[in-house]
């Protein structure tokens, strides 16, 4: 096992910069499944793995998910589905990563161009995608290329399975993984799930992840007049839009992060003083949450009521309004239509279901509190489940083991604030453990400005996927 690994690792140095180059090639394609115009690039990133696979020696399928819902004729991005391997001898492993990203542009506030992979001279690599989740997909791809050119057997059967739209809810997926786990499906033979696509807690220490929050995210519309009107010639005159929606936003959540949508904060399961005290001992201080923020803005003063909020609390954001002006400079327009949308981040035990129904009754409620002319509509517009599962399992002590052995620490093992919304899809499909093994640090800045994923980060999280695969393969003996 060790001298197997340390050629690997040998081999995974010698690599770096062509795998690099790789993440290069990737970043360079907008990949956005939140907006239909790019959709043909979300295509070429899926036909851009195909074809890195292929080149890898892969057994690799392109399997189109149809029609996207709610829209009248564009297609979803396809699955990319590829198997590495199928020896009966050894264990089968099923990876999941996603290539589509997070919208970007320059405007917003970039060092530099999102869809050009700018490094400095700290080895920060600058990127859309580059952390979340274009590097650890192209870790299992640097992983097999590794293996191969040092000659070394991989220790298990792979499965991957990659889609285009998880920064959108993962729309179709659920389906097909129900159906590829069945018999005769392609992911049949899976033994064990592993999921690279979450960061960090700090910037220095590994963790394996257990459980992750859900999101339920809504829009709500307000439209009264027939078009954008002169703020000068009808404001005091017509009821406006923007003003309906400002207030029923307002409502919804607190200085403090506190949701006051009645029944939702009823439904989150007890702290119990067992799960009180593992906090305590989790590598995390407020510096790291300073350090990540930017900021000193953070609500709590101390690290475990911060990571309570963070993992076991429901939280309600407000993101953007459609329709606003938001350019810069002063137009006096009074829009006509405006879209806010918000989604509440979901934990044990809340049910979807439920948390639409109470959203819905209180954006009415509140809105026919305002006695508006205007009319309001509210949507959900996607929802991923919650997932906690339980780390007592040979897929944790391999991963355990393998950050051990790359990095010299034992990981923390934690929960995250967002969300993967097909995990407990995973989960429930194949019957098996899921992990999640992230390779990015707590400043990359996923869905933010600036996005980059650590040299240091990206090359030895490629070791260290490979090497949970060979201890993978050793905790299947000793079981
Ligand atoms: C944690 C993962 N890398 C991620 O960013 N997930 C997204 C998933 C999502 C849900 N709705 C839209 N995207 C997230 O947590 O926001
Ligand atoms: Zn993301
Ligand atoms: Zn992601």
């Amino acid at each position: 096992m060790a001298p197997q690994l340390d050629g690997y690792f040998k081999q995974v140095d010698k690599l770096s910069e062509s795998f690099i180059e790789r993440l290069g090639k990737a970043v360079s394609i907008p990949s956005v499944s939140a907006d239909a115009a790019r959709r043909p690039d979300v295509v070429k990133m899926s036909e851009f793995l195909v074809s890195e696979l292929k080149a890898l020696g892969a057994h690799v399928e392109s399997r189109p998910l149809g029609v996207q819902p709610g829209t009248e004729n564009l297609d979803l991005p396809p699955v990319i589905v590829a198997r590495y391997g199928s020896s009966p001898q050894k264990r089968t492993i099923l990876v999941y990563g996603h290539y589509d990203v997070q919208p970007a542009r320059k405007e917003d506030g970039w060092a530099t161009d999102p869809f050009k992979l700018s490094v400095d001279d700290q080895g920060r690599m600058y990127g859309r995608g580059s952390t979340d989740d274009k590097g650890p997909v192209l870790g299992w791809l640097n992983a097999i290329q590794a293996h191969k050119e040092a000659g070394i057997e991989l220790p298990v059967n792979l499965l991957m399975c990659f889609e285009g739209m998880e920064e959108y809810g993962s729309e179709g997926l659920d389906e097909f993984i129900e159906k590829e786990a069945k018999p005769g499906g392609f992911f049949e033979k899976a033994e064990a799930v592993c999921i690279s696509d979450n960061y960090w807690l700090g910037t220095e220490k590994p963790c394996l992840t257990y459980g992750l929050r859900g999101c339920n995210y809504y829009s709500v519309t307000v439209s009264g007049p027939g078009q954008d009107l002169h703020s000068g010639i009808f404001g005091g005159s017509a009821q406006e839009p923007m003003t309906d929606l400002v207030r029923v936003l307002g409502k919804l959540v607190d200085t403090d992060g506190k949701i006051q949508i009645p029944g939702i904060n009823e439904m989150v399961a007890p702290l119990s003083e067992d799960e009180k005290s593992l906090y305590e001992d989790i590598s995390y201080s407020m510096a790291n949450l300073y350090e990540s923020l930017g900021s000193k803005t953070g609500i709590y003063a101390d690290k475990e009521n911060t990571l309570m909020a963070r993992w076991r609390y429901p939280s309600l954001s407000v993101h953007g309004i459609e329709g606003a002006f938001a350019d810069p400079g002063a137009k006096t327009v009074i829009p006509a239509k405006v879209i806010g949308k918000f989604s509440i981040r979901t934990v044990p035990n809340m049910e979807s279901d439920k948390v639409d129904s109470l959203v819905f009754k209180f954006i009415k409620d509140e809105f026919a509190k305002l006695g508006s002319k205007n009319t309001v509509s509210v949507k959900l517009l996607h929802a991923g489940n919650w997932w906690v599962a339980s780390p007592k399992h040979w897929n944790y002590s391999a991963a355990g083991r393998a950050v051990e052995k790359v990095f010299g620490v034992k990981p923390d093992l934690t929960r995250e604030g967002g969300s993967i919304p097909v995990t407990l899809t995973f989960e429930k499909a194949t019957g098996k453990n899921v992990l999640l093994l992230p390779m990015g640090s707590s400043t990359d800045a996923a869905h933010s400005i600036n996005e980059k994923l650590d040299r240091r980060n990206y090359i030895e999280g490629t070791k260290l996927l490979g090497a949970y695969l060979h201890f993978v393969a050793e905790e299947e003996m000793k079981a």
